[in-house]
């Protein structure tokens, strides 16, 4: 599909090697129709990889996609280049006038902490509750779908007893719901995390429900009022070697993680891993951005607009 993102974005030159649609803006603005326009939040402290995987994901529909990010204020973050932040983010408070049709919010490395003890807690809360109003779909994925059923639905999560890392087998539950349309009876998902949220508490909201799962990693797709908000605990947008580098890296810390299953040819890390989930994030995006996004919202986003939303759902 055709992203739009700004010309100078660094990995817009990745992608268009990696032959992915990529559409600069001079291209962009003669083609006549009316873009969609989603905003990331990206929380990952490597967020440049944050931003080339979930552009990958993104890339399969036809659909224009004008990507916006943004970044939190009330936390500066220590490994991305100030320069790249500086040129390429904005802030809640920039953005916050506008209606949006999607909305991701990314994971981050912090699932031990308390949620209140997160710095950007509240400024994440803030942007929680403007998303109802503003967003028509908002995608989280693994902390931040943490945070989300916990904030939005009371949902809570919990520490495991190790390191959930490596490639787990799922299966669905209601294959015509649009969002697993076209899924393989089982898919594999990359999750590594080191806590879980709880089933039967998601189980018995009834704003909730589970439409994939794992019998390792537990409720892996979970859609919140008919798909205003998505979770996501996996990382389908992960690359094939960033739980390699993530393995290796705690390994070189010293602190003694088991291989990621079912990941390495022969369990062997000298090995290179096989990318056996690519196809199911593909899906995954098309499906968000053709069912809960193009589809629901308004084509102009006016007052208008959201009272016929709101006489619908009555
Ligand atoms: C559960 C999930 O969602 S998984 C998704 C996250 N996965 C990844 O981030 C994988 C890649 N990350 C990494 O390899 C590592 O985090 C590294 C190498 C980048 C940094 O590791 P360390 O130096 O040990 O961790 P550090 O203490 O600096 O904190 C890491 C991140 O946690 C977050 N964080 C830490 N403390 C806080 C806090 N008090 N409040 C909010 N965020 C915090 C930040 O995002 C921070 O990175 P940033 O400042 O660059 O944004
Ligand atoms: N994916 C994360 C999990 C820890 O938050 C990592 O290994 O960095």
């Amino acid at each position: 599909m055709p992203i739009r993102v700004d010309d100078d974005l660094p990995v817009k030159k990745i992608l268009e090697d990696e032959n992915i649609f990529v559409m600069g803006s001079d291209r962009a603005i003669r083609q006549d129709i009316r873009p969609l326009d989603i905003l990331i939040l990206n929380l990952m402290p490597l967020k440049q990889d944050a931003e080339l995987q979930l552009m990958r994901s993104l890339s399969n529909t036809p659909l224009q996609v004008n990507i916006s990010l943004i970044r939190t204020m009330t936390y500066e973050s220590k490994h991305a280049p100030k320069g790249h932040l500086e040129r390429f983010y904005t802030d809640f408070s920039s953005i916050k006038d506008r209606k949006w049709d999607g909305f991701i919010i990314t994971g981050a490395p912090i699932e031990k902490m308390e949620f209140e003890d997160v710095e950007y807690w509240d400024e994440l809360k803030e942007i929680m509750d403007w998303s109802e109003k503003n967003v028509t779909s908002t995608i989280h994925i693994c902390w931040g779908a943490q945070a989300g059923l916990y904030y939005r639905y009371g949902v809570q999560k919990y520490e495991l007893d190790k390191k959930l890392s490596g490639i787990y087998m799922h299966h669905t539950f209601h294959r015509k719901t649009p969002l697993v349309r076209g899924f393989d009876d089982i898919f594999y998902v990359p999750h590594s995390r080191y806590t879980g949220v709880d089933k039967d508490e998601i189980v018995k909201n009834p704003h909730l429900e589970i439409v994939a799962e794992s019998d390792e990693a537990g409720p892996y797709l979970i859609i919140g009022d008919e798909g205003k908000n998505i979770f996501v605990t996996g990382h389908p947008e992960y690359d094939i070697l960033t739980l390699d580098k993530e393995y290796k890296r705690d390994l070189a810390k010293g602190l003694n993680p088991d291989i990621p299953v079912n990941y390495y040819p022969d369990n062997d890390p000298s090995k290179t891993p096989i990318k056996s989930w690519r196809c199911h994030a593909n899906t995954l995006y098309a499906n968000w951005l053709n069912y809960y996004v193009y589809q629901i919202t308004p084509y102009l986003w006016t007052e208008k607009a959201d009272k016929k939303k709101d006489e619908t759902a009555e």
